[in-house]
This record gives C-alpha cells, structure tokens and sequence, in this order.
C-alpha cells in the first residue's frame, strides 16, 4: 500500500491541519498526543471529511484532488473503518452484521473466506446471537470481520482498541496480524498508545499540531520518548512459565529464568518491564534482596532527554534499562561492557 498526502484542511481557524507525506508498508501506525488531528486525518483518508485543497493519492490512484475536482465518495474508495466504539448493527446477528459489507461487495471482489475469517477471529461459536449479548471483546471482532470481510484495499484503525483491557487487547492484536497477513489487507492503525503502536505496526508516523512530523519505527519512537515519558520505555517479555516456587512464578525467557510476582497459570504470557526498573551494577553484587540478577552485554547507549539509554544483550533478549547521564559517566557505561541488570519480581507487570 502506497500513500500520498498532500492536504490542508481547516475547522474555521480552530485547528488547522496541514501535512504533506508519502508511506509505504502493510502495516502503518500514525500516533500523536489528543487533539493532534490523528481523526482528522483518517476522515480525510476515508472521504468523511474533504480536505480545503490538496491530493490524497492511494496506490497512485486519485481519492481527492481539488485541483482536478476528484473526490471520490467514502463507498467508492473501498476503505473499511473500524471506531474505538465497535458501531455494530444492534438489531441483527454476528452473523448478519459480518455479512452486511460482504454482500455489498461485487462477488468478483470478493477473496476472503467468510468460514476461515470467522475461524481466525474465533467468532465460530457466535453466529446466531444478537450483537447485544457480546462483550466488548467479542463486539470489537466482529467489527473488525465485518470491516475485513467488506474487502477494503485499506483498513483504517481509529483507537479501534482503546477500551479493551490488556489481555483482550493482545488477543485482538494477534487476530489482526493474522487476518491482515493472511487476506493482504494493508492497515493503518491510529493511537495515542505506544504500547499499541509498537504491538501492531512496523512503521510510524508521528503526529504533532496538525502535521506530520516525522516518520519512524515503533521501536525507534519508544527509544526517542524514554526519557521524557513518565514510565520510561517499557520492555515486552515474551516468556514461557516454568513452575511456581515460594509465592512466586519463575518463567523463561530466552536462555534466563526470571522471577516474577505477578504471574499466573497459563503456560505463555507477555511482561512488560519498564527502563526504569531496572538497576545497573558494574560488578557483582553481593546478597541483592531483587530476586534476578542477570548478566548482560551492554551493545550500545542513546541519549533520550536528560537519560541515557542501555541496549542490553541478555543471552538472544534484548533489554532496555536507563541511567542519568551522572551514572552513565561515573560507571563508564559503554559497549561491549559487561553489567549486571537486577529487577525485583514485583517490577514485572503481566500483559496477558
Ligand atoms: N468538527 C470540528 N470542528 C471544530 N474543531 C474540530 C472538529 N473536529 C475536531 N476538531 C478539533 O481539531 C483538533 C484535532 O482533532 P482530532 O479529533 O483530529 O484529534 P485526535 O488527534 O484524533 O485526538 P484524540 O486522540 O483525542 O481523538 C482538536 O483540537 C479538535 O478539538
């Protein structure tokens, strides 16, 4: 998926929106503080909204040129939206409210498979029942089938996951990889989460007053925020569980066993762990109350704000701690020297 915009569009000088940009990938993300015209932008993607003047140009074909007099209306751009508030069809079925795009969609358009969409949002068992009865989870699937079912050539995220919890987040994150990569629908997924961001996008661009400012990686744009952000950068653990022993749940993770406070029994989960929890020692240190000790390899230091960053090698994993820039220069921190990283278990918190 290519796109270009080149736009201005303005809520009678209340707010401006002005941006030029071109991106190309299947999986974007476009993050921004409130108020800093993500919606307005995916309005104008979508045809909600016309922009004053300017081009939006998707896979070089015209949405919008004022110069030319294009605009093309939201149904003929096959753009598929999905709201933080899932918009469902109250009086009909899963199974209908699924179908409501399909059927509009000319056959010779239509390349998903409504059983294996339905199998991979593990929507089997819901057919037949009112949207009504489901939770927001189950609501917030089918939106995202019906969306995917009515074949867009883009699909148009806007905070889509905003009110789910965590654990129901991560599952619907892993749905959505899933049935993007498996039907080739190209996404752009709009959030003020990094958390988020970083989870379903391989590229980003930021936004800030009504532009673009800049395009990036996820991981690139955590790094960048540690050192203002109020909870640092936050590692994600994917980690397997091992067993339980004295209150708490020991887990590995990559080559490490880690303890952890704050587990439970499923056999997977993701921590997340934040830079700032974790303390650096240039030597062994003798009798630490903190139940892991791990030694790593530093690979590389960043500066972010008024912090340092510390790419640690851990076994294959990866982590990032963070120390003043004091710290950073009285323990000489630098690559390829080796440390030690020590974490209390109740330092981890569960994602799912
Ligand atoms: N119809 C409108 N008329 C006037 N101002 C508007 C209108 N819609 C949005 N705005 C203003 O435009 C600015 C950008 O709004 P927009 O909804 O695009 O931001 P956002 O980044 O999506 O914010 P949030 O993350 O809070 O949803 C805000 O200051 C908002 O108050």
């Amino acid at each position: 998926m290519e796109l270009h915009m080149e736009v201005s569009k303005s809520y009678g000088g209340a707010f401006d929106l002005k941006t030029g940009f071109r991106v190309a990938g299947e999986q974007i993300g476009v993050f921004g503080a409130s108020g800093s015209g993500k919606s307005t932008l995916v309005s104008l993607i979508a045809g909600l909204l016309a922009p004053d003047e300017g081009e939006i140009l998707l896979d070089g074909d015209c949405l919008f040129s004022s110069e030319r007099g294009i605009n093309l209306p939201p149904q003929e751009r096959r753009i598929a939206i999905v709201f933080q508030d899932s918009c469902l069809f109250p009086h009909l079925t899963v199974e209908a409210n699924l179908l409501y795009g399909y059927r509009r969609c000319p056959a010779r358009q239509r390349r998903i498979d409504v059983k294996s969409l339905v199998s991979v949002l593990k929507l089997d068992g819901f057919l037949d029942r009112c949207v009504n009865r489901l939770s927001g989870g189950e609501k917030q699937r089918v939106a995202l089938g019906r969306a995917i079912l009515s074949n867009p050539r883009l699909l148009l995220m806007d905070e889509s996951l905003s009110a789910l919890d965590d654990g129901l987040k991560l599952q619907i994150i892993h749905y959505l990889k899933r049935a993007s990569e498996k039907f080739g629908i190209p996404y752009i997924f709009i959030s003020h989460s990094l958390l988020e961001i970083r989870l379903l996008t391989d590229q980003v661009l930021a936004m800030g007053g009504g532009r673009v400012l800049g395009q990036t990686t996820p991981e690139q744009l955590a790094r960048d925020r540690m050192g203002q952000s109020q909870v640092g950068y936050i590692n994600l653990l994917q980690v397997e569980k091992l067993r339980k022993m004295g209150g708490l749940y020991v887990y590995r993770w990559g080559m490490e066993e880690i303890f952890v406070s704050a587990g439970n029994d499923e056999p997977m989960a993701v921590l997340e762990l934040s830079s700032r929890d974790i303390i650096l020692f240039t030597r062994h240190p003798e009798a630490v109350s903190a139940r892991n000790l791990l030694k790593c390899t530093v690979m590389d230091t960043f500066p972010s704000g008024n912090k340092v960053g510390v790419e640690l090698r851990c076994g294959h994993e990866t982590l990032i701690a963070e120390v003043v820039v004091q710290a950073a220069d009285d323990l000489a921190i630098q690559a390829r020297n080796e440390v030690y990283a020590v974490i209390k278990a109740s330092s981890f918190r569960r994602l799912s």
